[in-house]
């Protein structure tokens, strides 16, 4: 092969160059920046590594907006861009200076219950490009993003998603899920209780200055919410979208008021084309500052006319909704997907910062291949404040030295129980019952009241909840 070699090793590499690796016969170079001022034309690394996204995700080539609003949001987020670059590449091929591989975090917030928000490195737009997959980039990319998460204090990494497989390696745990549902809307919805306030229509450049204030009620107030960034705004309420790349002119709006007529709710909506029955309402964003504000919320949507059905693709797993309704029957659930996936990376950090409702202590040994939350741990509540610490190192096993990614648990001395991180992060959030993952073969008790002892631990008062995708 005729390889043509455009260095891009320093100057010609953007920000800092964190390592060199060769791989599959290509040596690349790895390199960290952030998203100055400027837009495109002061950010043209930037413009590489995003278009280097969209065809990881297989979408159209960014338009000069797309970019333009890209760069806009991650500037003001200050989020950091991770790149790998071909040291060459052969006649026709992409340039050197379009990253092969891509990876970002910035920082966000995770409600972890009672109002607290913890703060969490948030990870997106992970891609690799096939010609180069399978050479251990993304392990490279990730491995040097969470160690620098790790230092620079990060009790957990967040992220959503594509696929369920990749991520558990790496130590993440998929801890919040939603529910795609379409409720009926062809009789008006009959609900047990009355709704409270009001619902007016409302102009969607006014919701777009409204949406975050009153996401931030939801965010505070709902257990496993994470914080937003700019650009979903925009999308959600039909000014730009930057998949598709336009504006959608189709997308309605309407708040929702208190007895005072504060706004303290919002729901933004699209009508499907109407050339086939059921008629259909595709709900793109409901917030509510508190539960029984989504249900008013619900009501509204439901009693529009030309309407048979409503949907929405980020409704709670255990929905007050379905209660509320005097016929469950018209609630229907047409699929369930995982939501935010966590990796707890300092387990005294994240472990301390969540509410117990439970007093008493208990050791984990929890297993880490890539080291940052290796170790037992006694978690102790019995002051009525979490107190964690590291009490020992764990034992290693034959999968360790085998440098395992995924090594099989075994129950130390001194543990009263054993899981994998990921296992942790599954469980942090109080999304599913530790006995659940100790049948799935993912949790080693000591005994029986030792598993039951972690369930009461990890048990939360409302089951996780929250509507960013990111
Ligand atoms: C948070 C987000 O952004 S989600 C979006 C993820 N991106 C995509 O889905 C876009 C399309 N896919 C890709 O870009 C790439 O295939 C990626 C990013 C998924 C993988 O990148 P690669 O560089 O091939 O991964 P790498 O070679 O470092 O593999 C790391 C490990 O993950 C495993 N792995 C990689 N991809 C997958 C996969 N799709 N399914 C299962 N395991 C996978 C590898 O086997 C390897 O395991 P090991 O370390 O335990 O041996």
């Amino acid at each position: 092969m005729d390889l043509t070699h455009e260095a891009p090793t320093p100057p010609t590499t953007p920000g800092t160059v964190t390592e060199s690796y060769s791989a599959g016969g290509h040596d690349y170079t790895f390199a960290e920046f952030g998203v100055g001022p400027g837009g495109t034309a002061g950010n043209p690394a930037a413009v590489e590594w995003v278009r280097a996204i969209r065809q990881g995700f297989h979408q159209a080539e960014p338009t000069e907006e797309t970019l333009e609003r890209t760069l806009s949001w991650m500037h003001a987020e200050r989020v950091r861009l991770r790149a790998a670059y071909p040291h060459a590449v052969p006649e026709a091929a992409l340039p050197t200076r379009r990253p092969v591989a891509t990876f970002t975090s910035w920082e966000g917030s995770l409600n972890v219950g009672r109002g607290r928000l913890l703060r969490a490195r948030l990870i997106s737009e992970v891609t690799v490009r096939p010609t180069h997959s399978r050479r251990g980039l993304l392990r490279r990319l990730m491995t040097g993003d969470l160690d620098r998460a790790q230092r620079d204090g990060y009790p957990v990494a967040l992220l959503t998603a594509t696929e369920a497989t990749i991520y558990g390696r790496f130590g993440f745990g998929a801890a919040t899920f939603n529910r795609e549902v379409s409720v009926d809307a062809t009789t008006r919805l009959q609900l047990k209780a009355p709704t409270v306030g009001t619902v007016e229509m409302a102009d969607g450049e006014a919701v777009r200055q409204l949406a975050p204030v009153l996401f931030q009620r939801f965010h505070e107030s709902s257990h496993g919410s994470v914080s937003r960034v700019a650009y979903h705004w925009p999308e959600y309420t039909g000014e730009y979208a930057i998949t598709p790349q336009k504006a959608d002119p189709e997308v309605r709006c309407a708040v929702h008021y208190d007895d005072a007529m504060r706004p303290d709710g919002y729901v933004t909506y699209r009508f499907e084309p109407n050339t086939s029955y059921p008629l259909t309402l595709t709900v793109l964003d409901l917030v509510g500052a508190s539960p029984d504000v989504s249900i008013a919320l619900w009501e509204f949507v439901t009693s529009l006319d030309l309407v048979d059905r409503v949907r929405f693709g980020r409704a709670p797993v255990e929905d007050p909704l379905v209660w509320a309704m005097t016929d469950r029957a018209q609630y229907r659930v047409t699929s369930e997907s995982d939501k935010v996936w966590v990796r707890v990376l300092d387990p005294a950090a994240a472990l301390e910062a969540r509410p117990y409702t439970v007093r008493g202590r208990i050791v984990i040994s929890l297993v880490d291949s890539m080291g940052y939350a290796d170790g037992l741990w006694a978690l102790d509540t019995t002051s009525g404040r979490p107190v964690v610490e590291r009490v020992a190192d764990r034992p290693r096993t034959a999968d360790d030295d085998a440098g395992r990614s995924v090594p099989a648990v075994q129950l130390p001395d001194g543990a009263d129980v054993a899981m994998r991180v990921d296992v942790l992060g599954s469980l942090y959030l109080g999304a599913v019952k530790a006995s659940t993952l100790a049948q799935a073969g993912l949790i080693v008790a000591r005994d029986e009241d030792a598993l039951r002892d972690l369930q009461d631990f990890m048990e939360t008062p409302t089951a996780p909840y929250g509507v960013t995708q990111f």
